[in-house]
């Protein structure tokens, strides 16, 4: 039975699903060490952002299949290592977005309210009326840095209280921040005009300090500023400084550079409101992303894709199961060239032809992939990791398409230059689905792909075929289909068997001695 390590809090609804199909052990709060140690015996892990999946802790997970990761951010998880290793990492895109939105508002509101220092002025049995003279944020300005999914509710929400709405985006279209209500803006006009700022963006590169010292010199003294997205986005020294001096209103932060928030001045000042990274942490959120994130790994335990992969881009399940027919062709085309090139393979070039060069290219090609490099990675090469594999061995992809050629429904032609010569090979699907292959080295044949296979490159004359024939007999192979292709009489052919049975060792090179016989190749699909 698979084994799942649970290594963050989840939902017990989470744990029931994984349970159907796996055991799963929850143990929560372990340090890296220990995860590196007891990571060898799982097929799959599951968090939240409590645990950090580093490239140590991938590589020693051997047996890993997939990392779920139950929310929206998966920067707690070294995800070029696991590519590099063809683990699935899988998230919840969605199962979070309203309690996340729903904790910016919030604090939007404690901020303008005071709501904090308040509670905490009734507790310590005051009653500051005069201190607490809040602000609304009816006719107020919001500037919303990722109009995203969370970003997009809390400007639907705020547009709702009255609040006028700029927005930074640079990968969002006008039509849609209109559909929203927001003007998109620079940045720094962003910054002069809002009265408070969200934010709602990745960390990534250029969000990194995206809130710093000039920034926040060039914002309103009244202004306020949420971050319920990720820490590092703004450069804390740089806020406690504006905090300091006067520069903004306040500020209001779940999210930070390191958690859990270790020495910080930002604890020293009561218009900084700081919450543990709560943003998620509603009863809702949580069974969504358990749900979905269990779901997924389930799934996939069981051989199936999962629908929220952030690392197969283009192979999303839709796509998938519309595909599997051509992603199988690729992946017994590419098994096929690349043993016929034998070697080490430069260059694979696919191209999509007829019907199929109006698909979708990227999952064909990476399934090409997927079968050239199978021989030589095994079960180590997958959907995840094709491209990088290829990349990483040199080999150059090239992809092409010739929607002139109308021979069967579309068909797919793959040649592979390696450093023992190139071989190409042609494949198409019939209306059952079958697969057929159509072409080996330019010689037009129609054989369906089996177990054992054995072509020829061969003289076109009298007696050849039987000659291979008798050799196979005297070695107990038995034919189960041949058939043979030629440009023209008497010239070169190829001759392409379907075997029921390897051949025995040895047995290659004496069919390369028959006279007429020009090459020989063996494949296993
Ligand atoms: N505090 C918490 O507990 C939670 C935090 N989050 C975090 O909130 C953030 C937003 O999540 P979603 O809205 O679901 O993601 P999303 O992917 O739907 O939206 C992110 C938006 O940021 C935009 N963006 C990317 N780079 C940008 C840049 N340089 N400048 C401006 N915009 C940029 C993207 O175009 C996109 O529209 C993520 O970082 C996520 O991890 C999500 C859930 C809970
Ligand atoms: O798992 C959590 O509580 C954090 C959620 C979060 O930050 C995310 O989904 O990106």
């Amino acid at each position: 039975m698979a084994k799942v390590l649970v290594s963050d809090p989840i939902d017990q609804v989470g744990i029931d699903i994984l349970s159907q199909v796996a055991q799963v052990d929850v143990k929560t709060g372990l340090p890296p060490e220990e995860l590196v140690k007891i990571i060898p015996e799982y097929d799959a892990m599951m968090l939240r952002s409590g645990t950090r999946v580093t490239k140590e802790i991938i590589v020693a997970g051997t047996q890993l299949k997939i990392i779920g990761r139950a929310g929206v951010g998966v920067d707690n998880i070294d995800v070029p290592a696991a590519t590099r290793q063809g683990i699935v990492v899988v998230n919840s895109p969605e199962g979070n977005t309203i309690a996340a939105a729903e904790h910016a508002l919030a604090m939007m509101l404690s901020l303008s309210r005071h709501i904090p220092e308040a509670n905490q002025s009734v507790k310590n049995n005051k009653w500051e009326r005069k201190r607490f003279i809040g602000a609304e944020v009816y006719k107020k300005t919001l500037g919303v840095v990722g109009l995203g999914k969370i970003g997009s509710h809390v400007a639907n929400v705020a547009k709702s209280m009255g609040m006028k709405l700029l927005a930074y985006d640079p990968f969002i279209s006008k039509e849609r921040a209109d559909q929203l209500g927001c003007t998109l803006v620079d940045l720094d006009l962003l910054f002069a005009e809002s009265d408070y700022i969200t934010l709602h963006i990745p960390k990534t590169p250029e969000t990194t300090h995206v809130i710093n010292k000039e920034a926040f010199s060039k914002m309103k003294p009244t202004a306020r500023l949420i971050n319920c997205a990720r820490g590092g986005t703004i450069d804390e020294d740089a806020l406690a400084e504006a905090i300091a001096e006067g520069k903004i209103a306040g500020a209001a932060l779940d999210v930070f550079e390191e958690e859990p928030l270790g020495e910080s001045k930002l604890r020293d000042y009561e218009n900084i409101i700081l919450t543990p990274h709560l943003g998620a942490s509603t009863a809702e959120a949580q069974v969504n992303v358990a749900v979905d994130v269990a779901e997924q790994i389930r799934d996939v335990l069981l051989g199936l894709p999962a629908r929220s992969a952030v690392n197969i881009p283009g192979l999303t399940p839709d796509v998938m199961e519309k595909m599997r027919p051509y992603l199988q062709l690729a992946e017994t085309l590419g098994n096929l060239v690349g043993q016929l090139a034998g070697g080490r393979i430069e260059r694979l070039t696919v191209r999509l032809q007829g019907e199929l060069a109006s698909i979708k290219g990227q999952p064909i090609v990476v399934a090409s992939i997927k079968g050239l490099l199978s021989q030589a990675l095994r079960e180590r090469v997958n959907y995840v990791n094709a491209a990088i594999e290829a990349k990483e061995r040199g080999v150059r992809i090239i992809e092409t398409r010739d929607a002139s050629l109308r021979d069967y429904s579309g068909s797919l032609h793959l040649s592979a230059q390696g450093s023992l010569g190139e071989h190409s090979v042609t494949g198409a699907l019939l209306s059952d689905g079958e697969i057929r292959i159509t072409d080996v080295d330019g010689f037009p044949i129609n054989v369906p792909p089996s177990n054992y296979m054995l072509f020829t490159v061969h003289r076109d004359m009298p007696g050849i075929i039987g000659k291979i024939g008798s050799l196979l007999g005297s070695f107990n192979v038995n034919i189960a289909s041949m058939q043979v292709g030629r440009k023209i009489v008497r010239g070169d052919a190829v001759m392409a068997l379907s075997l029921d049975d390897p051949l025995p060792e040895g047995l290659l090179t004496e069919i390369t001695k028959v006279s007429g016989i020009r090459d020989a190749y063996t494949v296993k699909l």
